[in-house]
């Protein structure tokens, strides 16, 4: 804990420092007195400064820009913090170092053994050599000194995402790993999940990243889905026992809480679920510039720190930033995420219910087995009370009101309007018991709008925001498609495979014209990249990689089937 403190330290003081190159550089960019209302030229991110490392102890650097020369108004010229920055800081990259996975092999024996057509296997061999240029170690450095560092000293080698997501990132390792088992990397993987138990020991939960600046927040809970699917794989028992620990603790951070939520349904009966809730009311340190920026808009400091708490949660659903958290969906200022019970996370909980029953009774502990699969059917019950709409044959997200007391159910405080979202129950076992639910949801997903010519879009809002139309993200594609297949029909199989053709065919075409996987795509024409959000759009790309390579392990590819967009 002695080493949270100090990283906080860090960071909130880098906070500040953070602030003034976008104001200087828009000195710098006009050549004339600085304009303050700016913060910062577009493409500027401040993600970049709080990943430097310190190359001095934190109070002799601070000393040393407190003697640094002021213009008038305060400021510290744009070329003296540059001179500041390049001798107290180290590069950004230098912190983690490239190495090369130890069961990686270029071609792995038994890889993907339904892709058939010549043209598909060689991209898919290309896809399966980029985890080599995503694999990374903490440095030596950071060992040493870890508070000099922002990124936190995790022992086993890790996969990021890539670009300017230079460090492991929660929920979408868990796409990674589904893209390691295709790649038969049982041992990279498991060394992801090593890493993330070792966060839920020292912290009580997944953080967003291993960073110190994600400390406040956690990401869309699927440890117990990358430790179920690794098992199933490997059998390996000393991981299950050595994880259920963990699994307990983070079971107890989002069924407890500020994360806990009671609703009471018409009948008096309570239904516990759990919504984001960051334990953060200020800007965030790795996008500080685009906060300051939006919450200026607001006059009120209450109104402020509340909004900043909205935007941290909004990180923690993973979904930064969607039409689905605003009151005005082209309105930042009105986002409300804390006030929403969300339909994934709840699944998500269920599931990893479920898996910790199921991992219990493999190792032979019956009791929590037991706790688990009845904890599991009571949220069940809460899903289908609370967030079940059966008129539109989805389940949906819930607004609460202001109060923070027990909320009776409301109907009319489901948001009825359709998302991704509301089709990843299906990728959880008990909302696939009943057939004609089942049926219901397929034909509703059918008409719903979400699915284009290249792909299921996360929304049929146009907001400007990178968890909306016209996106398509790669975890999206994988629960609904996985839901789909698992359902047992054909219908749903169909439906399934057609979607995951459209998927591979986009990111076989953008990765054709441009050399490299994308973080998210446009689904509305094959080929094209997705855009839109708060920074530019990424590539590398580890979660789009890992859901290419399990599909292609799903529904392989006849040599007859052409991988060129129709
Ligand atoms: O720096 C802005 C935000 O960036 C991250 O969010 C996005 O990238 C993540 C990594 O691929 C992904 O998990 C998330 O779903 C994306 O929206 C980060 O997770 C945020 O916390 C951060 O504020």
């Amino acid at each position: 804990m002695a080493q949270k403190a100090i990283l906080n330290l860090v960071i909130a003081l880098l906070f500040p420092l953070t602030a003034v190159p976008l104001i200087m550089t828009s000195t710098f960019v006009a050549g004339k007195a600085a304009s303050y209302e700016s913060y910062g030229h577009k493409g500027f991110d401040p993600k970049l400064y709080v990943d430097l490392s310190l190359k001095n102890d934190l109070s002799i650097t601070i000393q040393e820009f407190h003697k640094l020369p002021r213009a008038e108004n305060d400021s510290v010229p744009v070329r003296e913090l540059a001179s500041f920055i390049e001798s107290h800081f180290g590069d950004a990259e230098e912190d983690l170092v490239h190495v090369k996975p130890v069961d990686f092999v270029p071609e792995p024996k038994d890889f993907l053994p339904k892709v058939k057509n010549p043209e598909v296997r060689a991209w898919a061999l290309e896809v399966h050599s980029l985890w080599n240029n995503l694999s990374r170690k903490v440095s030596n450095g950071v060992f040493h000194r870890p508070d000099y560092h922002t990124l936190l000293p995790l022992k086993s080698p890790v996969i990021i995402p890539g670009s300017r997501f230079r460090e492991v990132y929660y929920w979408d390792s868990y796409w990674v790993i589904r893209g390691l088992l295709a790649s038969k990397m049982y041992e990279t993987a498991k060394g992801i999940v090593y890493n993330l138990i070792s966060l839920v020991d020292e912290f009580g939960y997944v953080l967003n990243g291993a960073r110190a600046y994600y400390t406040n927040r956690s990401q869309p809970p699927l440890l117990s889905s990358m430790i179920i699917d690794i098992y199933s794989q490997t059998g390996d028992k000393d991981l299950v026992a050595k994880s259920l620990p963990a699994l307990l603790k983070e079971h107890d951070f989002w069924s407890s809480g500020i994360h806990k939520v009671i609703i009471e349904d018409a009948e008096g009966s309570s239904h516990a679920l759990s919504r984001y809730y960051a334990m953060w009311n200020k800007p965030r340190p790795e996008s500080s510039t685009t906060d300051l920026e939006t919450a200026s808009k607001l006059s009120n400091t209450c109104e402020k720190k509340q909004l900043y708490r909205e935007v941290a949660s909004t990180a923690e659903s993973g979904w930064d930033f969607s039409s689905r958290w605003m009151r005005d969906v082209f309105d930042l200022t009105t986002l409300a995420t804390t006030s929403i019970i969300p339909v994934d996370l709840n699944a998500f909980i269920l599931k990893m219910e479920l898996d910790i029953s199921s991992l219990a009774h493999s190792i032979g502990d019956y009791g929590t087995a037991k706790r688990f699969r009845k904890a599991s059917e009571a949220r069940k019950k809460a899903i289908n009370s609370i967030l079940w709409n059966a008129e539109m044959g989805q389940w949906v997200d819930y607004w609460l009101g202001s109060s923070n007391d027990v909320i009776t159910l409301n109907v009319s405080s489901q948001n009825k309007k359709t998302f991704a979202s509301n089709f990843v129950p299906l990728w959880i076992q008990p909302f696939r018991s009943d057939a004609k639910i089942v049926d219901k949801v397929i034909s509703s997903l059918q008409s719903s709008g979400l699915v284009h010519p290249a792909g299921i879009a996360t929304s049929l809002t146009d907001s400007g925001q990178q968890w909306d139309f016209p996106n398509g993200w790669a975890p999206l594609q994988h629960m609904i498609v996985e839901g789909l297949v698992r359902c047992g029909s054909e219908k749903a199989r169909a439906l399934a495979q057609d979607i995951a053709i459209k998927w591979i065919r986009t990111n076989y075409l953008a990765f054709k014209k441009t050399g490299t996987m994308h973080e998210k795509y446009d689904v509305r024409k094959c080929g094209d990249v997705g855009g839109g959000g708060e920074y530019t759009p990424q590539t590398g790309f580890g979660w789009s990689n890992g859901v290419v390579l399990a599909f292609l392990e799903e529904f392989g590819w006849p040599t007859d089937l052409k991988i060129e967009c129709p």
